[in-house]
């Protein structure tokens, strides 16, 4: 299993950024950041918020949805849903949005507005797993917010590391009913369940390895070999889970995420807000940039994680960091850059100065 980039665009989109098709290369860097700031309409209508509930039966979630998982990690060890589940079972689920279908349909990792990348889990959250593992943050008593999540893995990092709450965003509703509320809930069960089948199994924790240039966090898979049986111990207790308590799930465009959130309720300022890989489209960047400046806590950090380019979709870090500088409310400090080859990078954002509450 790779993780490399797949970005497929289908010939209809257009990216207006992108007049080549090369992305940067296409040397027209700067009309890209003036026409992401002039180009606030989406190509297709913004994809309204809304938040969504857990299951009030998520055990039955699980059972009806996990066939084989995957365990990274060891600070703790976070646990997912492995992305093959949804090619072989694509046409069991629920699938309103019709990007299950589709994806497979085009074999594409990205339809832009319709299918926005969220159903793997992209290779800079491993980078950012990887940082924040090896800077031993605990987030105890922080409110995170996990922007783009996709399968949530660094939400999910952070909530059992003692945040305070966590929120979950992804553009598709589909994601998040299918990967990201599973996989935080697949976190939820004690960590025995699991790894008592590692034992079994013999098998040891993960390992780092380098393939194809891709650095690919080879960890252990954990198969669950009999998916009509999945651990049935604390079913009940799991829709009261403390750690699931602690959670909240939106889908949705920034816009109208930001403009969901902002009514209802007390005003939630994030003391972290993570965004792995979503970048790459710099018609998306005046909304970002709106839900990341209305959203962080006045000393609060966003954590990004990217490529250098993406090609054939026209946005990355030089493209941002340009519109962010542009725009005069954050400063970008960068953590860590990957070898020459890689091109991937971890910045992390904060006000410039203090803000007004
Ligand atoms: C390539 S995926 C990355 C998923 C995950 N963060 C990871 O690294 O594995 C990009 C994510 O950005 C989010 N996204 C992109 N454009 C968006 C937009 N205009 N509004 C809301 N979310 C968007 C989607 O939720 C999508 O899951």
């Amino acid at each position: 299993m790779s993780f490399c980039f797949n970005f497929d665009v289908p010939a209809q989109t257009t990216n207006t950024n992108d007049v080549d098709g090369n992305g940067l290369q296409s040397g027209k860097k700067d009309n890209a950041v003036t026409d992401a700031q002039d180009n606030t309409k989406p190509a297709e209508p913004a994809k309204e918020a809304k938040e969504h509930l857990p299951p009030s039966d998520p055990q039955f979630l699980l059972m009806d949805s996990v066939s084989e998982t995957v365990t990274i990690g060891t600070l703790p060890p976070l646990h997912f849903l492995n992305e093959t589940v949804f090619e072989k079972t694509a046409s069991e689920r629920e699938d309103g949005e019709e990007i299950l279908s589709r994806t497979a349909e085009q074999s594409s990792d990205l339809i832009p507005g319709m299918y926005e990348g969220g159903l793997k889990v992209w290779e800079c959250t491993y980078d950012l797993l990887e940082l924040i593992e090896k800077d031993g943050e605990t987030f105890g008593g922080k409110a995170v917010l996990d922007l783009g999540c996709g399968a949530g893995l660094l939400g999910i990092l952070a909530l059992k590391r003692g945040a305070r709450h966590v929120h979950f965003q992804d553009y598709n509703s589909t994601v998040i009913e299918q990967l990201t509320v599973p996989n935080v809930i697949l976190n939820c069960q004690e960590d025995d369940d699991i790894e008592s089948e590692d034992d079994k199994d013999g098998r040891g924790k993960g390992k780092i390895q380098e393939e194809d240039g891709c650095k690919e966090r080879l960890k252990e898979k954990q198969e669950v070999k009999d998916s009509s049986s999945p651990p049935k111990k604390r079913a009940a207790d799991l829709s009261q889970h403390p750690l699931l308590a602690k959670c909240r799930f939106f889908s949705g465009d920034w816009s109208t995420f930001l403009a969901l959130v902002l009514k209802t309720g007390p005003q939630p300022k994030y003391d972290i807000i993570f965004t792995s890989e979503t970048i790459y489209n710099t018609a998306y960047y005046p909304a970002l940039h709106e839900t990341l400046h209305k959203l962080l806590a006045p000393d609060g950090l966003v954590y990004l994680a990217t490529k250098s380019h993406y090609f054939g979709v026209g946005g990355g870090l030089h493209l941002f960091e340009t519109f962010v500088e542009q725009r005069g409310i954050f400063s970008v400090d960068h953590l860590w850059d990957g070898d020459e080859g890689l091109q991937r990078h971890v910045v992390v954002l904060r006000f410039k100065l203090p803000k007004d509450t």
